[in-house]
């Protein structure tokens, strides 16, 4: 039991003929089934991101710049780096506006560019400017579980012994190249034995939290009850929590943060209910370009998610995401420790040490 028993979501592999591969647990298939899936080019890798396949901001930052490094190991013909690196430019966008919302996208993407460039400026041949782009794959994957597991031991800090802790959609290691960063936290204090129970949001419409965080919790042994989103308040009203602790796909400047939809009332509710609210996430969560929430741009998907019977004449309204005040926020838990989101952007800096 314990987090170590959960799945790698995201690793680089070999695809049987040697070929590069990025093999991704398909978390459309959870619960039911843990089905690895090999992706092997740019648009597979796109495809998997907006079908999310692959989902979670920080996981689909790491994809991101797999999708460049899949391109130039597998399907450019380019006979000079600086070929490659000019294929690179040209099908960055495609990749960085698969999914809106989390600022990881662009910045994996922007950081395969970057690897790309510097080594190009080396001189070196195309297909060495490949294995260094693979070769950085890996170490964001492992730079993430790092991160991950710094931010799971700052915010088991905030946490007392026998806490209930509240959390929605899925912001778990399924989320991340490993570990977590809310359920990071929920690991971390569980390992303390300061966890008592995890109540999850079932996040609809498109159920992460029944299909991945119930998962996760269940094969990690972490005792966990799903609700209905429609729940929370009377489980807050109840006495029933002590903290809620949610992740983010972009957190600005002045702490305004984008989550799953949903979240927004989440801390509306937990301001009114007395309890602390908790965002965990990353530096690569952090974008300090933005100044406030109102910039952020918010993903709005197919929907067929919200109900598969829509009557005629009716129309579906369904972002992916909304945007949480800094003010309702408690703290933002990162790698280099816990911050008002007031000083988020102390965060950044000591981040970027
Ligand atoms: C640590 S994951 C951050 C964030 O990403 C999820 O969105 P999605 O499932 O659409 O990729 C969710 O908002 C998580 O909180």
């Amino acid at each position: 039991m314990g987090v170590e028993n959960l799945p790698r979501s995201i690793a680089l592999a070999r695809a049987d003929g040697g070929a590069l591969a990025v093999r991704i647990v398909d978390q459309r298939r959870l619960p039911e089934s843990l089905v690895y899936r090999d992706v092997m080019t740019c648009e597979e890798m796109i495809e998997a991101i907006q079908t999310l396949a692959v989902r979670g901001a920080p996981a689909i930052g790491v994809s991101g710049a797999a999708a460049l490094a899949l391109y130039a190991a597998n399907e450019s013909e380019a006979t000079s780096s600086a070929c490659l690196v000019s294929e690179l430019e040209t099908i960055a966008s495609s990749v960085s506006s698969a999914r809106p919302t989390a600022v990881n996208l662009a910045w994996g993407v922007e950081r395969a560019l970057s690897c790309a460039r510097e080594a190009a400026c080396e001189s070196v041949s195309a297909r060495d400017v490949a294995k260094l782009l693979a070769g950085d794959v890996q170490a964001m994957i492992e730079e993430d579980e790092a991160a991950n597991r710094a931010i799971g031991m700052y915010g088991a800090a905030l946490l007392g012994r026998g806490s209930r802790v509240l959390t929605h959609c899925n912001a778990g290691s399924l989320a991340t190249a490993f570990y977590g960063t809310a359920l990071g936290v929920v690991y971390s204090a569980f390992e303390q034995g300061k966890i008592e129970r995890v109540y999850a949001d079932e996040t609809r419409p498109v159920g992460q939290g029944a299909r991945l965080t119930a998962w996760e919790l269940g094969r990690a042994g972490v005792p966990c009850t799903l609700i209905c989103d429609s729940m929370a308040a009377s489980v807050m009203a109840a006495g029933k929590i002590d903290a809620v602790i949610v992740g983010a796909d972009r957190i600005c400047a002045n702490g305004d943060t984008a989550n799953k939809i949903g979240t927004y009332g989440l801390a509306v509710l937990a301001r009114h209910h007395g309890i602390p609210f908790y965002v965990a996430a990353p530096a690569s969560t952090l974008d300090m370009a933005l100044s406030c929430g109102a910039e952020i741009p918010i993903e709005e998907r197919d929907p067929s998610e919200v109900s598969p019977c829509i009557p005629e004449g009716v129309s579906v309204y369904n972002p992916a995401f909304d945007v949480t005040p800094a003010e309702l926020i408690s703290s933002i838990v990162t790698e280099r420790g816990v911050f008002a989101p007031s000083s988020i952007m102390e965060a950044d800096r000591a981040c970027s040490e």
